[in-house]
């Protein structure tokens, strides 16, 4: 199958030395919605940029269906760019806007056409003689989209397009800009400092750190399997437990922890050995946690802790339980399954063995 975005091995090296982007591989299907998130400076805009011809690259190739692309100038890729401020010309109205793109590329009456049909899809006649500083930041954000897809991009680069949009409008923006990515099919390249809008958004997310990729996968799998403590960290709501491997069997992973030994499985074929120190990682919706007499000792494979906390976030209430070695666990609840539960009540937390992943614990860690 021919991929339709593929860097192979893609570094940036800026003047002075320092690695920004350093061997990243990624292959896109068409219409795919990726993300790359990962703190700030971890290199999320460099990528971007050395997609859309702003940035040289130090090495590696981007093919675009099949094409070398990478020593191209900005113009002549196939790429469009959507940035943070939407960088909309103030001078202009929404119509010329969208129409800035085409001149040259297409005669007048199909440029004509082609406004009028973004101008429809994005529901923005009513606004289409305004300037920009007339639009509220989500009719901006649409024109900046009409604009840039009015050019039939091959991909389109969306640099933090809703960082600058409070959190009501930029939730209904998401869900507008996922119907719209199915909509059109092509492939979107998207970077965001918030992981929980790359996980609601995303087919796969790209997770960089430092300029190295930690891991590419599915929402799904990035939460349920990290594969690095940076990941588990980063994509948060796990609860994480440290300890060393004390045994493997079958995938089956024992781990000697100041809570006892704990479970967990294998995540992939990474290399643990017995004595490596190891984290325990148990999503959420994973653990289970019931109210148990004070005086009471877990079983083997559990653990047990006092809720010292709560803090309600709407439909769930995440509960933070203080575990017998001080350290602090939070999991998340339905409100209903919450409320019943007294300050400093005694809970087990126990969780499927499948359903934990022991991974190596970081260096620094
Ligand atoms: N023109 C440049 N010259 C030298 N170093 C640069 C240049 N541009 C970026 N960097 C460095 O490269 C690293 C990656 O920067 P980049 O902007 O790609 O990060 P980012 O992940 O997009 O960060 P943020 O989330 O803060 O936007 C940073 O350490 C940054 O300081």
């Amino acid at each position: 199958m021919q991929h339709d975005l593929e860097l192979l091995d893609l570094c940036k090296v800026y003047p002075g030395g320092h690695r920004a982007v350093n061997r990243l591989c990624l292959q896109a299907r068409r219409g795919e919605f990726i993300s790359l998130v990962g703190p700030s400076g971890c290199g999320k805009t460099t990528t971007l940029r050395m997609l859309a011809g702003f940035e040289a690259l130090s090495s590696g190739r981007i093919l675009l269906r099949g094409r070398s692309i990478g020593h191209l100038p900005p113009e002549q890729r196939p790429t469009a760019t959507i940035f943070q401020d939407f960088a909309l010309f103030p001078h202009m109205t929404v119509r010329e806007n969208i129409a800035f793109g085409l001149h040259g590329r297409l005669d007048p009456a199909a440029q004509r056409a082609r406004v009028e049909h973004m101008l429809a899809l994005f529901e923005l006649g009513p606004v289409a003689g305004r300037h920009g500083r007339q639009l509220s930041g989500g009719q901006r954000q649409r024109v900046a989209l009409a604009r840039g897809l009015a050019v039939q991009p091959d991909i389109l680069l969306l640099d933090e397009p809703l960082g600058a949009l409070d959190a009501n409008l930029r939730r209904s923006i998401q869900h507008e800009l996922k119907l719209l990515q199915r909509e059109v099919g092509i492939t979107f390249l998207f970077v965001t400092h918030a992981q929980s809008e790359a996980l609601v958004l995303s087919d796969r997310v790209v997770v960089m750190n430092r300029g190295h990729t930690e891991q590419i996968d599915t929402p799904c799998a990035l939460y349920t399997r990290p594969a690095t403590e940076f990941v588990a960290r980063f994509i948060g709501r796990n609860a994480l437990l440290a300890g060393r491997v004390q045994g493997i069997e079958h995938h089956v992973v024992q781990v000697a922890t100041a809570l006892g030994l704990l479970q967990g499985t294998a995540a992939g074929p990474a290399s643990l050995r017995v004595g490596d120190r190891a984290l325990l990682v148990v999503p959420s919706e994973a653990m289970d946690l019931r109210q148990v007499p004070q005086d009471s000792a877990p079983p083997a494979g559990q653990i047990a802790g006092h809720v010292v906390g709560r803090t309600y976030t709407g439909q769930t209430v995440r509960l933070h339980v203080e575990l017998a070695d001080g350290e602090c666990l939070t999991v998340e609840r339905h409100v209903d399954h919450a409320d019943g539960l007294p300050h400093a009540a005694r809970v087990l937390l126990s969780w499927p063995v499948a359903e934990a992943s022991v991974i190596p614990a970081a260096a620094s860690g």
